[in-house]
């Protein structure tokens, strides 16, 4: 099957391409690019007005399969991940049972083999998340694992860290990790500061965050090892990310759209919707990663998607589990918080989500170019809308339900086939 973009605002990262032009599209891959373009067999899609991206990737999302598919599925979460503009995602392990076990990590990937975008997943470091015991790396590879990640329970020992680093280098492998010591940690998700304070609790301090990114980001820089370091949301972890890069550790960085588009402030205003870990902060923080994102010390976004049920967040703040979901907003907010007052241009935000993500996992993706994957997203970046209270995800668990944002994907094609149409 063939399909024909015509006029669209094609922009690709990689070769800094942006023009107007006409895309066609034959199978799962892209044969041309350039304007004029006929194919008389081809379904058309008129992308006038429109950005037409190389699908957007994101490294940090939560499927809840298997174990927990009263939250989400694979299914719901690609389907999510499609109405976001997503083309790939790679799942984290802390699913039921943990992907520990290259024999889960095979089930789990089969399934999502079914679905219609890219999901990858990660296996977890240390076994069942026990902080210790580092599973089978070589095995894990062998099942499927693009890399490793205790994410959601950070690495407490530094020896069992730089042990993983150590297997990671052997095996060219990426470890991605959470950074926040509970020994400095009250309540988890809500920032210790004003809005908990108010709330007459001890919450979670930036300190537990950089404090421990600091350590592991020198721990890189030792062992040599590739570190990525997950949704950063102090303004310190910034600097140190900065500082540890200079100094030669091959560290990268990410941060998520609510990190850098809400402080902790709508803790108040959205409860425990707006509760996750790492937390919400203020806005010198926000101030900072922005500075980040423009120098280049963070490479990625991604959505940290955690989807968790409505009954399950109606309870009260300090019971609440964390998270929030992501998928189908992350776009609209970097246009909205991050374009739109142009602290990045569109090309850069579009980098941040395709071109340094599939760097990160080496995947063929994030890119447009003729003999390149079929996987794109069309969006419209200057229509204002608000956002839905139900998702294509199963889960509502979002702070920014009813909220103004700009930008509206309208197609994602994932393998050539349109995985998503704006209803
Ligand atoms: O690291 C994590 C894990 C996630 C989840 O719910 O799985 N929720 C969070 O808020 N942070």
């Amino acid at each position: 099957m063939s399909l024909l973009i015509k006029n669209g605002r094609i922009i690709d990262p990689k070769s800094a391409y942006d023009q107007i032009a006409d895309l066609l599209v034959e199978g799962d891959k892209i044969v041309k690019i350039g304007p004029n373009l006929t194919a008389p067999k081809a379904e058309v899609i008129d992308a006038t007005g429109l950005v037409v991206a190389p699908g957007l990737i994101d490294v940090h999302v939560h499927f809840r399969e298997p174990g927990q598919t009263h939250k989400e599925t694979i299914h719901t979460g690609a389907k999510a991940a499609a109405a976001g503009g997503f083309t790939t995602v790679v799942m984290m392990a802390n699913t039921q049972p943990i992907l520990s076990e290259a024999g889960v990590l095979k089930e789990t990937l089969a399934l999502a083999q079914k679905e219609a975008i890219h999901i990858k997943a990660v296996g977890s470091i240390t076994q069942a998340f026990d902080g210790s015991n580092l599973t089978d790396f070589e095995a894990l590879l062998e099942a499927g694992a693009v890399g490793f990640s205790d994410d959601g329970i950070p690495l407490t020992n530094a020896g069992v860290l730089r042990q993983a680093l150590q297997k990671a280098l052997k095996t060219n492998s990426l470890l991605s990790i959470h950074e926040e010591d509970p020994n400095l940690i009250g309540t988890l998700g809500v920032n210790d500061g004003e809005v908990a304070h108010q709330c007459g609790f001890t919450g979670a301090p930036t300190v537990s965050e950089y404090s421990m990114l600091a350590r592991d980001a020198m721990i890189a820089y030792e062992t040599g090892a590739r570190l990525h370091l997950q949704h950063l949301s102090a303004g310190e972890s910034v600097e140190l990310v900065r500082f540890a890069k200079k100094l030669g550790a091959k560290i990268t960085g990410e941060v998520t759209p609510q990190h850098f588009s809400i402080t902790e402030q709508a803790v108040l205003e959205q409860g425990t919707n707006a509760k996750l870990n790492p937390p919400l902060r203020r806005q010198t923080d926000i101030e900072k990663i922005i500075l980040g994102l423009q120098d280049g010390t963070i490479d990625i976004i991604a959505t940290d998607h955690a989807p968790h049920t409505h009954e399950e967040k109606a309870v009260a703040l300090q019971q609440a589990p964390s998270g929030m979901i992501g998928l189908e907003t992350s776009l609209q907010l970097g246009l909205t918080h991050l374009v739109a007052p142009k602290h990045l241009t569109l090309m850069e935000l579009l980098q941040k989500m395709t071109t340094n993500p599939a760097d990160l996992y080496q995947f063929d993706a994030g890119y447009l170019a003729e003999n390149g994957p079929a996987d794109i997203v069309l969006f419209d970046s200057e229509n204002d809308y608000q956002v839905a209270e139900t998702f294509d995800s199963k889960a509502t668990n979002s702070p920014f339900i009813n909220q103004k944002v700009r930008g509206q994907v309208k197609y994602t094609i994932c393998n050539g086939k349109i995985v998503y149409t704006q209803k």
